[in-house]
This record gives C-alpha cells, structure tokens and sequence, in this order.
C-alpha cells in the first residue's frame, strides 16, 4: 500500500472532485459518511456520550459531517467547535450550517480551557480538530483540551491522524497531541503511524476508502511503501517439478569467534529453511564439531583461526554471501575482512559486527557490490551514519548513505523499513516477542537464502523482512511473547511461506493494524 505525502493527498483530492466532477463538500460529505459507517456499524444506535471536536478547517469540516449523521441517527451527541483560529474554510463553514440547520442542540463554541465541557471516562471523544494542515504547535488552550482528552481516559477516536502530529516531522512537545485509541484515515496511511517517535499517538489504525480517482491512485509514485502480503507475494517464485538444489543456490556465511558460534548456527540454518540450494559455514575451528553434530544439512570450511576469523579462503563459487554474525571486531578480522572485500564479487549480506567493522574502516564502503544489503539494528546503524536528531532525520541520513554507496540499508525495529535509494519500504509484520537474542542473525540467513535462489536483493530483502516477521508472529500464538526465541522464528518460516496462499481475510481496499498484535 502506497503512503503518500500531504502534497500527493491534497492533490488527489483535488484531481478527484475535477475528474468525478463532484465539489470538495461532496468529497468531505463521503469522509465524514464513511466515518459515520464505521461508528454506526459497531455502536448500533447505543446511547453512550459521543463528544465531537471540531477544527475549523477541513479536518473540523469530516468531524461536523459525521455530528450531523450521528445526530440524524438519534446518537447522544455533543459538538464543539475548537476555534483556534477565525480563519475557517470554505467546506467547514458550509458544514457548519448545515449541522445548525439539522439540529437546535448547535455546536458549542470553544476559546479557552474555560469552556471545557465535562468527559466521562466511558464516553467516546471524536477528535476532528487538527487533520494534515497542521503547520505549527497548538495553542496552549488546544494542548490543554489534548491533556483533558488524556486525563479522561475515553475511548478517542482520531480522524484522518491523531491532532497535533505533522505528516512529515517530528513533534518536539509530546504533550501536545492527542493519543488516540483508533485513528480512522483518509486515501493512505501517514509515515507516522510507523515510525518509533511518532507510533505511540495511535494504538491502531484503519484507512477508509472515500473514493479518490484510482487512476491518480494508481499511477502516483509514493515514495513510501507499506509491505504487507499483497505486496509480497508477487515476489514469490514457484518451484519447478524438475528442479534440483542446484537451482538454488549456494550460500555461504561467514560469521562466529569463541563463544558466538551460535549466531552462524541460527543464519545458517534460516537460509536453509528458506529454501537455498546450499549452505556452507565458514567459522573458525573451534566452531567445526558443534555445527556439524547440530545441523548435518549444512557443510562447514574452517578458517584457521582458533577463535577467530583470520583469513577468509574456501574454493567453491557461492551464490551469496551472508557475513558478519557473531564475527567479533578484532585486528585479525578487520584484516581477513578487508582483504575479502577486496575480491569478493558475489552478492553480499552485512549484519552485526562485519557493519561495525565498515563503520570503523569506511573506506571499505567502496568495495561493496551493488545492492549489498545491511541490515543494522538501531546501535549498529548509528556507528555506521553517526548520530541522528530524531525519526526524520534518521530516514533522511539513511536516504543518503544508501544512494552514496548504492546499498540497501533494513532499519530493524518493530516497523523494520528498507531503504533503497529514495524509496522506503515499511514492514508490517513482527511483534515484540521477537526483541530476543538471535532474531537478527535469522533475518541475515532468510535474506541470504532468498538471494541464492534468484531473487533480487531488493526483493529478497522486503520478502525476507516481511517472511520473518510472519514467522515470528506465528511463533508467538504457541509461545507468547516472553518465551519466543530465535530459533522459534526459524521453526515457523515454513507457515510463513504457506500463509502466503491462505485466503485473504480482509480487502486489500482496507487496512487494519494493531500495535498489539
Ligand atoms: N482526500 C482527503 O484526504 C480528504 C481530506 N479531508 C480532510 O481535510 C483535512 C485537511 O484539512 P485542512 O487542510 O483544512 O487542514 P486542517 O483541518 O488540518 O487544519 C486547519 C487549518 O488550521 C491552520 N492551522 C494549522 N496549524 C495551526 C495551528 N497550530 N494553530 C492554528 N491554526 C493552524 C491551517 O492553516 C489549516 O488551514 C484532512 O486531514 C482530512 O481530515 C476531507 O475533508 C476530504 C478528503
Ligand atoms: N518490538 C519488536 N517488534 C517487531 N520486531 C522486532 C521487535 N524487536 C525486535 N524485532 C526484530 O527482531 C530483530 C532483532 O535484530 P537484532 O537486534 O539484530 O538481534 P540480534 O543481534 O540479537 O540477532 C530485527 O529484525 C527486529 O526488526
Ligand atoms: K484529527
């Protein structure tokens, strides 16, 4: 699913009421309906206080479309318009008429926290009072209405994104906007819903298809993409009844010192199960009999190193190669490292210490082949590009690295996002049960393993990404959050790879989240 920026969703917005040849009141009639479907379907007429706050732009013109609809409906609502500013817009101003001409209950006006009204905790707060047009903090009456929400404990309902969050910057008062329960949002998802500063304002989110122009829809280049089933599975390739392991591929990954031999046991076996061809291990000695007792499917060729990797030769042609898990830092590897890259001409996977080692030595940046992947977690990450300021920053830092040294860089986190030139890619799956030792090296080796058998590092990496996180989210139904491990997620990645065929048990029109799931 494409995530537009505010330009493209004010565009095709504009392009919908040109092209269908309806005014933008009708388009805002059809958000604020759809909001009202979505209320009406799950309350039944219930008589519970429904508060409404409206802005008085146009996100304050959808909150007094779903007022009068509820108000038709014989719901218990009250309606506020919070004037923060005199200068309204044209479709809320036609709104406002329209409620005060369906109701004598008028909306009340508010100007200041004296004007508060009374919120019980079981009561539903509707939050229309800031939509994307946010372009400076709040008044402080405003965020004082946002604390109010807050202390009241009630259900809130934000429309089109919890009020007071930008679509494309960070908030520096987190006080200052409103935590929604649920978020119900216009054409696309906002990038915020996503990232780790930002996430928290929405515990879930759904969007709500108002009917813009599928045309525009679909032929708009979104610079951000949410990855989810529907984008991956055009990525999968079926296997041939004729085929052999040699179709495959071979991967081989290099990682492992004295006492992490374990990391290169966990990639080896993912890309395994991931379905490479291949898998050879290359450790130092003191890992031999340990990975050949515990995975017999995978060879091994040892370095002659004791402990550590000193100098990377073996004489086969891998497919891929996957380096760096539990490889340590020492002068020893740095210098088996730098010479490998020197000749490596495979694909490469980089995780764990051998990024720690680029970001040591980056003048080795320039011996990565095109579309290497790295998949760095947060600390890792910041060794490689340096502090970041917040979110945005972070992204923009990340953008640049990857076009400077043509790489593919995965962000790991609880909405892991690849990036790939300018395009983000933002994950789906994956849950906190997977915050566990050992779950990266698994991502390493199911990406390592897509690779070898022929798909693209791009593809491979958002597939891998999104594989990964299925598998854990499978695991974590049998083991719960706290007892899921590395190894549980490697166990499920088969069901991963069947669920992929499973009925669809939603539309790909709409798209539902929860945090918690
Ligand atoms: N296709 C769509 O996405 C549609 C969007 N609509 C709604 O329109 C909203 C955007 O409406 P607007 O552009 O009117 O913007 P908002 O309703 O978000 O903001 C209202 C106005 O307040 C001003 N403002 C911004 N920050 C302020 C601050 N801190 N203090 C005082 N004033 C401030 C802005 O200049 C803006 O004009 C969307 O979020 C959505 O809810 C719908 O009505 C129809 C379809
Ligand atoms: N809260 C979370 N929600 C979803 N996925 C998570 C969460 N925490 C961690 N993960 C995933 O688990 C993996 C952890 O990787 P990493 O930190 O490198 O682990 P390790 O170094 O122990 O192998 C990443 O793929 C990350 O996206
Ligand atoms: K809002």
């Amino acid at each position: 699913m494409k995530v537009f920026s505010k330009e493209q969703i004010y565009e095709g917005d504009r392009l919908t009421t040109e092209r269908q040849n309806i005014s933008s009141t009708d388009l805002m009639e059809r958000a604020g309906t759809q909001i009202f479907n979505w209320m009406h379907l799950r309350m039944q007429g219930a008589q519970v206080p429904i508060h409404v706050f409206c802005g008085i732009g146009n996100n304050g013109g959808d909150g007094l479309v779903l007022s009068r609809q509820l108000i038709i409906h014989g719901y218990n609502v009250k309606t506020y318009i919070v004037n923060y500013s005199e200068t309204r817009s044209k479709d809320f101003l036609i709104n406002y008429d329209r409620i005060k001409n369906t109701t004598k209950d008028w909306p009340t006006v508010l100007t200041s926290s004296n004007d508060f009204p009374l919120i019980n905790q079981d009561d539903i707060i509707v939050d229309a009072v800031f939509g994307i047009g946010l372009n400076r903090p709040p008044a402080d009456w405003v965020k004082d209405l946002f604390l109010k929400f807050r202390a009241s404990k009630s259900f809130t309902l934000s429309i089109d994104i919890p009020s007071g969050l930008y679509t494309d910057k960070v908030v520096n008062d987190t006080e200052a906007v409103v935590y929604a329960n649920y978020t119900l949002s216009f054409q696309s998802p906002k990038l915020v819903f996503f990232l780790p500063n930002t996430a928290k304002y929405t515990v879930q989110w759904e969007v709500l298809d108002i009917g813009i122009d599928r045309d525009y829809l679909i032929q708009t280049e979104a610079a951000v993409e949410l990855i989810s089933k529907y984008e991956v599975l055009p990525f999968y390739q079926p296997r041939d009844k004729f085929s052999h392991k040699g179709h495959f591929g071979h991967v081989l990954m290099i990682g492992g010192s004295f006492g992490k031999i374990g990391a290169v046991h966990l990639a080896s076996r993912s890309a395994l199960i991931a379905g490479a061809g291949m898998v050879t291990a290359y450790l130092p000695t003191c890992g031999y009999t340990s990975l050949q007792s515990a995975l017999p499917e995978v060879m091994v060729v040892c370095d002659k190193g004791e402990k550590q990797i000193e100098s990377i030769t073996y004489d086969f042609d891998a497919t891929v190669v996957g380096i760096g898990v539990g490889i340590g830092t020492s002068e020893e590897t740095m210098k088996a490292f730098e010479a490998f890259l020197k000749t490596n001409k495979r694909p490469l996977v980089i995780d764990a210490d051998a990024i720690n080692l680029l970001a040591q030595n980056k003048a080795l940046l320039k011996y990565l082949p095109v579309q290497t992947v790295l998949t760095p977690h947060p600390k890792e990450l910041e060794r490689l590009i340096g502090e970041w300021h917040d979110d945005f920053d972070k992204l923009n830092k990340v953008v640049e690295f990857s076009k400077a040294h043509k790489v593919i860089i995965v962000i790991k986190g609880a909405h892991t996002i690849t990036i790939n030139g300018n395009k983000k890619y933002v994950n789906t799956t994956g849950n906190p049960g997977m915050a566990t030792a050992g779950s990266g090296d698994v991502l390493t080796g199911i990406i390592s393993g897509l690779i070898a058998q022929g798909y693209e590092p791009l593809a491979a990496t958002l597939f891998g990404v999104y594989l990964h996180g299925k598998s854990g989210d499978i695991a974590v139904e049998s083991y719960g959050y706290q007892s899921l491990i590395a190894g549980h997620i490697i166990d499920s990645l088969g069901e991963a790879y069947i669920d992929l065929f499973k009925q669809p048990e939603e539309s790909s029109e709409s798209a539902e989240n929860d945090e918690n799931n």
